[in-house]
C-alpha cells in the first residue's frame, strides 16, 4: 500500500537538504543567481520551447551535480575529518563533475542566448 505521509515526509527532508545547500553552501548562492539571470534573460528574450527544455536541463544538471557533490563532501568530512590524500581525491572528482556541468550549462547559454544578444 502507499504510505502518502511517508512520501510527504521525504518530500519535507529533500526541501530541508535544499535549504541546507542554499544556506550554508557558497556555491549555491552562484548557482542560484545564475539561475534567476538565466530564467529572466530566457523569458525576456521568449526563447523557443525546444530552447527552454535545453536551459531548463542545464540548471537541472548544475543544481543536481552541486547537491551530490555536497553530499559526497559531508561523507568524506565525516568518515575521515583529518587530512587524507585519499579523501582529497574524492573530493576532487565529485567537484570535477560540478564543473563539467557547468561547462555544459556554460556552452548551452552562448548557443541560446547568442542568437538573441548579437
Ligand atoms: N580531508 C581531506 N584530505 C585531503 N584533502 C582534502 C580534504 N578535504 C579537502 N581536501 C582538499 O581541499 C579541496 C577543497 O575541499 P573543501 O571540503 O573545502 O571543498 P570546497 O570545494 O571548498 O567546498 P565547500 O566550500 O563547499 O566546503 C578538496 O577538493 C581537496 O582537494
Amino acid at each position: 500500500m502507499i504510505d502518502i505521509n511517508k512520501n510527504l515526509k521525504s518530500y519535507k527532508y529533500a526541501v530541508k537538504g535544499l535549504k541546507h545547500l542554499l544556506v550554508f553552501e557558497n556555491n549555491a548562492r552562484i548557482h542560484l543567481a545564475a539561475t534567476v539571470l538565466v530564467l529572466a534573460l530566457s523569458a525576456y528574450f521568449r526563447i523557443e520551447k525546444t530552447e527552454w527544455l535545453w536551459i531548463l536541463l542545464a540548471i537541472t544538471l548544475v543544481w543536481t551535480m552541486e547537491l551530490i557533490n555536497t553530499a559526497i563532501e559531508k561523507i568524506v568530512d565525516f568518515l575521515s575529518p583529518e587530512f587524507h590524500p585519499a579523501a582529497g581525491k574524492i573530493k576532487d572528482l565529485a567537484a570535477a563533475a560540478v564543473l563539467i556541468a557547468a561547462i555544459f550549462a556554460l556552452i548551452v547559454g552562448v548557443i541560446i542566448f547568442q542568437e538573441y544578444m548579437f
